[in-house]
């Protein structure tokens, strides 16, 4: 339980800065974060050696699809992100600190303003490697649409609302092809 405080309250503070950035209450977010889906997962990635298929890789390119993600990692490294310009780069451990990574529902909130960080994991350290990332999205059913501060007469909403629920529902079913289409 104590491991789980520190993202917890990492994602709290910053959820409350990026409120505070968007010139909206500090607390506007937790209105909709009563009981927020929250998940915690412990990862493990063999080394893979030799020449290494895209397609098999630790974890593939992807956003992750709630709000926040706070992820420990050990101190193997493979993370990778993807920045503005297009280009992969590392993310490397550095100890005692968290990587955090932007989800889906804030690129939406903020219509674009801030967007969801795609990034995978490519393990050729020969090593195993560990991490731990911690999930905070809103609740359930909190209306997810750019709020009124990201929009203006110039920019209009590029979002159509939905809700957290149907947006992780879709998300799940998009990354499993046997799901697709049921
Ligand atoms: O293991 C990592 O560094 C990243 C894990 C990740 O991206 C995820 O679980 O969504
Ligand atoms: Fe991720």
């Amino acid at each position: 339980m104590a491991k789980l405080q520190k993202p917890v309250a990492i994602a709290r503070t910053l959820i409350g800065g990026i409120a505070l950035s968007l010139d909206l209450p500090k607390n506007y977010f937790e209105q909709r974060q009563r009981k927020p889906i929250t998940i915690q997962r412990v990862l493990r990635y063999p080394p893979q050696i030799g020449k290494v298929s895209l397609e098999e890789i630790g974890i593939g390119a992807h956003t992750d699809d709630g709000f926040l993600t706070v992820l420990s990692q050990d101190t193997v490294g493979g993370l990778q992100v993807k920045n503005r310009a297009g280009e992969w780069v590392t993310a490397p451990p550095v100890e005692g600190t968290f990587i955090v990574n932007i989800g889906d529902l804030v690129q939406t909130l903020t219509n674009d303003r801030y967007t969801s960080t795609m990034h995978r994991v490519i393990n050729t350290s020969g090593l195993e490697r560990y991490s731990i990332p911690f999930f905070i999205d809103l609740d359930f059913d909190a209306v997810v649409a750019p709020v009124p501060t990201c929009v203006s007469e110039a920019l209009p909403a590029k979002y159509e609302a939905y809700t957290c629920g149907e947006h992780k529902f879709k998300r799940f079913v998009d990354s499993y092809a046997h799901l697709k289409g049921e």
